[in-house]
């Protein structure tokens, strides 16, 4: 029997708040640090590997933690959420992007129809569709093969897709699955568009529009703009168009499209990546059969979230570990640092799976909580943080838990040996030695060269980026942010707080504006 409980009400939360804090800066000096590396680490799918020396834990918190999750029975929520419980209790819906990638649980039957067999069929349909545009079954008006995909959505429905995208562009040139460039157009302002359109030859682009809903005003724009520069060249925009949305949305049934491929209310769009929002582009970009083995990465990855012992289940430490610093060690934020140029846009992505998810002041339900929930995430790639923000993060007044992210291997094998080392081997050490800056510090006389330390990380260490360890990468940050969700008790699938810009930008348009909203409208020449 499943209980829902705010996180306060838990015994073993009250444990950990009076747990002795550790002090990471003597913990990961020495001879004792270098045991906790080789200690706290649990295996990942993939050849990933999660390891949390540098975090602010010893035996006696890991225990309490463990103790936490099973108190807030965070097993047997999953189970629930992938048996096909309706876990969204703000949009009465069930959570389901688990199932786009494989069956955990039992079959789950909604609408009707058997859920897995419903992506997978999906799925098929895409990879059916791509084939045929990479041999030039499907072609343009004047039979020539497509070269480019253009990725039309915005939120959910652009920053996972583009963020996958990036990260395996150069994977499937070195292993000549790259079939099309692909380019995204996400923003209203008209520059975004008109940029990529620029940028592209029109006559042999093929654009996904991508909306769940199908009444995104960002998206719905960009449509119209994009057939409006089809037409101008003279070319019917039927014959240059798919659509990825729900079956119930306005764009499913619409003549407009060369095909249409489906998801549903079942999958948040930040949860979308492994269903027909990243599938469409990524099978037309880089082919169906590596979109597989990205799925297969995140179901490996999934299976391991399902462990009901928190200390070998690397999503649900990583998740238990993130609520400590937050609501016990009071931080207020978290950073996202791979050091690997292709997941330059993960951090974006995670920036809105997490805060879109857990940034609620209120349980599942609808009750105010006591205490803080999700964190401020933000990221950018090692090493070009380090020339940014990592002052702060060295120096700053606040701590910021950092989550690392590094790899053994570049993607293209292609590098230089300079000053005794290679590039990859350079951006390595850079990892490894901002773990020990932040945990260990620096004393020195002059203050303002002075290094407190004592400043928490964890970082995922594998071989390299693949379909294989992205896909397993998405579903841990995707299971962890469900953990966390639970373990705050809000509901981490709906997202209302997005609504009231989008209702008063409406009215603005519509010039029903008054106070302080019409003068900002006059301001800005609307
Ligand atoms: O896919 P769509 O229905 O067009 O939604 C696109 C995005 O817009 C919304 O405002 C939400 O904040 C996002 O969660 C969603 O991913």
């Amino acid at each position: 029997m499943i209980t829902w409980k705010n996180l306060d009400t838990l015994t073993a939360y009250q444990e950990l708040a009076n747990a002795k804090k550790v002090n990471l800066k003597e913990a990961m000096t020495g001879e004792n640090g270098a045991d906790r590396v080789k200690k706290y680490s649990v295996p990942m799918a993939e050849g990933l590997t999660y390891h949390f020396a540098a975090k602010q834990v010893d035996d006696n918190i890991l225990a309490v933690l463990k103790k936490l999750a099973e108190e807030a029975q965070l097993t047997e929520k999953f189970a629930a959420l992938y048996n096909g419980e309706v876990i969204n209790t703000g949009e009465k819906r069930l959570v389901l992007h688990q199932l786009t990638r494989g069956q955990l649980g039992d079959k789950v039957m909604a609408d009707g129809v058997d859920k897995r067999a419903f992506y997978v069929e999906q799925q098929q349909k895409i990879a059916e569709f791509a084939r045929k545009v990479h041999n030039g079954e499907i072609t343009n008006a004047a039979g020539e093969k497509f070269t480019t995909v253009v990725q039309i959505g915005i939120g959910g429905s652009d920053l996972g897709p583009r963020a996958m995208y990036l990260a395996l562009e150069n994977w499937a040139k070195k292993h000549d699955t790259f079939k099309m460039e692909a380019k995204f157009i996400s923003n209203v302002d008209p520059d975004d568009a008109a940029a990529v359109l620029y940028g592209i030859d029109v006559a042999h682009a093929i654009f996904v529009l991508v909306s769940k809903s199908g009444t995104t005003l960002e998206t719905l724009t960009n449509e119209a703009f994009v057939k409006d520069a089809l037409k101008n060249a003279g070319l019917d925009p039927s014959r240059h168009m798919i659509a990825v949305t729900s079956e119930t949305s306005p764009l499913a049934k619409s003549d407009d499209y060369l095909a249409a491929f489906f998801m549903d209310d079942y999958i948040g769009g930040r949860y979308s990546s492994t269903s027909a929002v990243g599938g469409a582009v990524l099978s037309l970009a880089f082919g169906p059969e590596t979109f597989a083995q990205f799925l297969d990465g995140a179901a490996e990855e999934d299976k391991l979230s399902a462990n009901a012992d928190a200390l070998q289940n690397p999503a649900m430490l990583d998740a238990l570990i993130g609520v400590y610093e937050r609501n016990v060690l009071g931080y207020p934020s978290t950073a996202v640092l791979p050091y690997s140029q292709a997941l330059s846009r993960f951090p974006a992505h995670l920036q809105q799976l997490d805060m879109e998810s857990n940034g609620k002041s209120v349980n599942r339900f609808g009750e105010p909580v006591d205490y803080v929930t999700g964190p401020v995430i933000f990221g950018e790639p090692g090493t070009n943080g380090q020339h940014s923000f990592y002052q702060l993060l060295h120096q700053g007044t606040d701590i910021v838990p950092l989550q690392f992210v590094g790899y053994r291997n570049n993607q293209m094998d292609t590098d230089v040996e300079i000053q005794g080392s290679t590039s990859q081997q350079k951006l390595c050490a850079n990892v490894a030695a901002q773990i020990i800056a932040f945990a260990c510090g620096k004393e020195d006389d002059n203050r303002n060269k002075n290094f407190e330390g004592g400043r928490p990380s964890s970082i995922i260490i594998g071989d390299q980026v693949n379909p294989g360890s992205l896909g397993a990468l998405l579903a841990h940050f995707e299971n962890k942010v469900m953990f966390q969700g639970f373990l705050w008790n809000v509901n981490s699938f709906d997202q209302e707080g997005v609504q009231l810009g989008k209702v008063l930008a409406k009215r603005v348009l519509a010039h029903e504006t008054d106070g302080a909203l019409k003068v900002f409208s006059d301001l800005l020449n609307i």
